[in-house]
């Protein structure tokens, strides 16, 4: 393969913006999907993507493109994922780019996102390729969005074209640009073998499938490699590329991209980032090798029927096999009973496993509502990580309790400014700059508690910005906080699931607005149900919800069966999602409930 006819890049886009469309019409145009077996966004493999509408497995195709000038060239488009939750997979797939498309929506403008990605992108020496999508609606303002990325983002915009991803309009021009303004990979093919693995998956009947890029050398089937990380080696059993579906191939050089299977049983032996090189011969120059990512947000997962646990078990087991961003371990929660408590890099990424959970495994989950990591020290001087509120030690044990702060970069319309520092403001954030992107739109930058923004802070966001904000963060470092642990008891008895950590200027108010919501959530009982929230041994608030008095199905006496029928079935679907707690039945959402406590 020559080496000057790859073309190597990747489209990058705040959520929403078109970039898995516009890959789709790539595909379309050139030839590789056929209009029969076009399935809208083939790139998103998985159901579940595809009604969510978001990229979580990068995938890689090779398309083989005949230019105007009647040369046909490679290009290998690297699909990667589009949220922030996800943005470290994001950065080692441009790792593997010499290029990337930016794409912007015509009716929105710069988002969050897409100055996240300019700067992943640059990052990595990308040359950047802007590209303004939907043109086709009636709403795209092409002038602003183009000044917007000038002057907020000091991008050329020369060489913009303008597109849409829906119609095809401005796509093959587009793929002619790829070829003039994205550079061809440069490699030595006679130094030794130097791969990066830009993303690797479990698949059931192959063991580990391998995706990556050759930097240097020649990879050949059939020869052995080694992993720079850990030292292992493997036979190449199988390589190949996907164009779309997988093709066999006998040897992939400088700059080609593809996948390789080698018996490697477990993911964690064929990391993201990690070099693969000839045992023989190895690369004087590895690649820095991987970053190992942290969990940041936590949840208790428990089956609703204890009978389940096992099955709960398997589940996490199967997703872990292709998320090794995903932790679990068992936990025992009094209220609760038998579970696991979960890890997950950010709010998007704990909703997606719950959904697979529920969906692909059949597990009836009661989920808790997440917490961050807080690192306690102890008055004996020891630094302990609580995952749990639960577990936080007593009072008199603790010396400081520190919380992860992250760094919130939010975009906004001019009128809404106000509102947006408000909600910052409100949220123990500390303002670091407000700066112009455009004359109409605002970067607003914040220091946040994690903790606050994992309560409702996206939501709350989005109210008061009527959805034009948009936002980016990351966690910067831990700081020492007043935290108190606020406890909730059911007819006297502390529900450890339901326990949280909060400010002490803010226990008060939440602790009452907490029992509030509870009231609202928890279904009259045939006997009095009576929920305090407590700060230690102090009551802070006290909710009582009355007994009911009749039989649901007294009212139907004598009536309609059918009708007396479904009322107990719909009973019975209720109870789905119910927890026995002591003789208490409480609902999924009551351990939700502090999420929405300051609806
Ligand atoms: N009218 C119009 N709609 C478009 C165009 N491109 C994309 N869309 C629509 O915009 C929405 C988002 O497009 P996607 O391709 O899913 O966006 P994405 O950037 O891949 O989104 P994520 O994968 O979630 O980050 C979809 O409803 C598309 O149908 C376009 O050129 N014109």
């Amino acid at each position: 393969m020559d080496i000057k006819k790859i073309r190597n890049f990747s489209i990058i886009a705040h959520i929403d913006h078109g970039k898995s469309t516009l890959a789709d019409r790539i595909l379309e145009i050139t030839g590789l999907v056929g209009e029969r077996e076009k399935k809208d966004q083939y790139l998103d493999k998985m159901d579940l993507e595809r009604e969510r509408g978001i990229t979580i497995k990068a995938q890689t195709v090779r398309i083989p493109y005949k230019s105007k000038d009647g040369t046909t060239y490679i290009l290998n488009l690297i699909d990667t994922p589009g949220h922030v939750d996800f943005s470290y997979e994001v950065s080692r797939s441009l790792a593997a780019c010499d290029g990337a498309l930016l794409v912007v929506d015509a009716t929105q403008g710069v988002e969050a996102q897409t100055l996240a990605n300019v700067y992943l992108a640059l990052d990595h020496d990308l040359e950047i390729l802007p590209v303004l999508n939907k043109i086709d609606l009636p709403s795209a303002e092409p002038e602003r969005v183009i000044e917007e990325i000038e002057e907020g983002i000091g991008l050329d915009t020369s060489n913009i074209t303008l597109v849409s991803a829906k119609t095809g309009e401005g796509v093959p021009e587009l793929l002619e640009k790829i070829i003039k303004f994205i550079p061809s990979p440069k490699g030595d093919p006679n130094a030794p073998l130097k791969a990066l693995i830009f993303d690797s998956w479990y698949d059931p009947y192959v063991g580990v499938v391998v995706l990556f890029r050759v930097i240097d050398g020649t990879i050949v089937k059939g020869q052995d490699i080694l992993m720079c990380s850990t030292g292992k080696k493997y036979e190449v059993i199988r390589l190949g590329v996907f164009s779309p579906e997988a093709v066999d191939i006998n040897q992939l050089g400088p700059g080609e991209v593809g996948f390789l299977c080698a018996n490697i049983k477990e993911l964690k032996d064929a990391r993201v980032g990690d070099t693969i090189t000839h045992p023989k011969k190895p690369t004087p120059k590895p690649f820095p090798g991987f970053k190992k990512i942290k969990p940041m947000v936590f949840c208790g997962l428990y089956p609703v029927d204890p009978g389940e646990y096992e099955d709960l078990k398997f589940a996490l087991e199967k997703l872990q096999l292709n998320d090794s961003s995903l932790f679990f371990e068992a936990e025992t929660s009094q209220a609760l009973g038998f579970g696991f408590r979960c890890g997950f890099l950010g709010l998007l990424h704990m909703e997606i496993v719950q959904e697979r959970l529920e969906r692909e495994f059949k597990v009836n989950l009661i989920a808790t509502a997440p917490s961050v990591v807080y690192q306690v020290v102890k008055v004996d001087g020891t630094i302990l990580e609580v995952d749990n509120p639960s577990k936080l030690p007593p009072p008199v044990e603790i010396e400081a309790i520190k919380e992860p702060f992250v760094k919130m970069e939010i975009h906004v319309p001019n009128e809404y400014v106000g509102n947006v520092l408000k909600l910052c403001e409100e949220k123990r954030g500390i303002q670091k700059d407000i700066r112009y992107l455009t004359t109409s739109r605002v970067i607003v930058i914040y220091e946040l508690p994690f903790a606050e923004i994992v309560y409702d802070f996206f939501d709350r966001l989005k109210s008061v910005s009527r959805g034009f904000a948009s936002l980016d963060y990351e966690v910067i470092d831990f700081r020492p906080s007043n935290l108190v642990k606020l406890d909730i008891l059911i007819n006297g008895s502390p529900v450890d699931a339901m326990a949280t950590i909060v400010h002490r200027d803010k226990a008060y108010y939440k602790g009452r607005a907490l029992a509030l919501r509870l009231k609202k959530v928890i279904p009259r009982q045939l006997f009095e149900v009576v929920i305090q929230a407590a700060i230690g041994n102090k009551i802070i608030a006290r909710e009582r919800i009355a007994p009911l008095r009749k039989n649901v199905t007294a009212k139907c006496y004598g009536g309609d069966i059918t009708r007396k029928r479904k009322l107990l079935e719909k009973q019975k679907e209720g109870k789905k999602r119910m927890k026995q707690m002591g003789n208490v039945e409480v609902p999924q959402e009551a351990f939700l409930a502090v999420l929405k406590a300051e609806d």
